[in-house]
């Protein structure tokens, strides 16, 4: 549970802290990132796990997303984990941006060899925010919640969904909303898993139509410009259809943002509402 501090950066007065572990879910060093506003000198502070798209590491957030600027107004924490184990050797795993090294999508793999490593819903869910309270005690465990990226959208809507009451709020920006049905998600679910009978278990649209946790609000950007929207990798139609289907309609707020494409330039031009959205739930008693 020991972490390893590389890097100490003053941001937004607070500290971005650059760490690694031996994470055993992942059978590899993991390199996350961890932002600590002032007010966690003096009081416990809640937490906000940002998840990144494929590609991402922990960096890509904390350097390009702008969400510290609203994190050190509210006094949150801002988790920003790896989006993947790295260099376990496995045929193929750095073959393609897509699939394996930086495309973990947040799910635990059945299918052999991935499941030898390829397990970040476990990780994300787990080991990383254990690894966090237990050496960080200004953290407040039981004030958590969920936001990302694409990839990492998809992978904060379903934690979320799979876990009613673990995540104070959840929001995305242009995430892989339906992945069974688009190229990406296909790729990577008949990679990591071992049958289609659990892509189901795994894709926000289908979670949402079980959905039985109370009222939804979910917050959705996602760009007119987003060219993995129009090549129909994205589908968030599809899960504001799902969730209507299941009478929660009205708890996907999705707000398509004219002329933003699928960059960090999004992530930032809208970061201090989707750290909002979190503050409202964080902060409500
Ligand atoms: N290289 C790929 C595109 C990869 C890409 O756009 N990755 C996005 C996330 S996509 C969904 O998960 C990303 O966040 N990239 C990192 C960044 O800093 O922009 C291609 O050639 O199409």
């Amino acid at each position: 549970m020991a972490v390893q501090t590389k890097a100490t950066i003053a941001s937004f007065g607070g500290k971005l802290l650059k760490l690694t572990h031996n994470a055993s879910t992942t059978n590899c060093e993991m390199g996350f990132n961890l932002y600590l506003p002032s007010q966690a000198n003096q009081q416990k502070v809640p937490l906000l796990i940002y998840l990144g798209g494929l590609t991402c590491t922990g960096d890509n957030g904390a350097q390009k997303g702008f969400f510290q600027h609203k994190a050190s107004e509210k006094g949150i924490a801002v988790l920003y984990p790896d989006t993947s184990p790295r260099g376990l050797d496995i045929q193929g795993e750095s073959d393609s941006y897509d699939f394996g090294t930086g495309a973990g999508f947040y799910i635990d793999a059945t299918k052999s060899p991935w499941d030898k490593g390829y397990k970040m819903y476990s990780y994300i869910t787990s080991e990383l925010p254990e690894t966090v309270f237990d050496n960080f005690q200004q953290i407040d465990s039981e004030r958590v919640s969920i936001f990302g990226h694409s990839m990492g959208g998809h992978g904060a809507l379903t934690l979320f969904l799979k876990n009613p009451g673990k995540y104070k709020s959840v929001s995305a920006y242009a995430p892989i909303a339906n992945p069974s049905k688009c190229p990406w998600g296909e790729k990577a679910f008949s990679g990591y898993l071992n049958d289609k009978s659990e892509w189901a278990d795994h894709d926000a649209t289908e979670l949402v139509k079980k959905w039985k946790g109370g009222p939804l609000d979910i917050l959705i950007d996602v760009g007119t410009a987003d060219n993995f929207y129009h090549e129909k990798q994205l589908l968030p139609e599809k899960f504001q259809q799902a969730a209507a289907e299941n009478g929660q309609g009205g708890g996907v707020r999705i707000r398509f943002q004219e002329g933003y494409d699928h960059s960090y330039f999004t992530m930032a031009t809208f970061a201090d509402d989707h750290v909002g959205h979190a503050a409202r739930y964080l902060f409500s008693s």
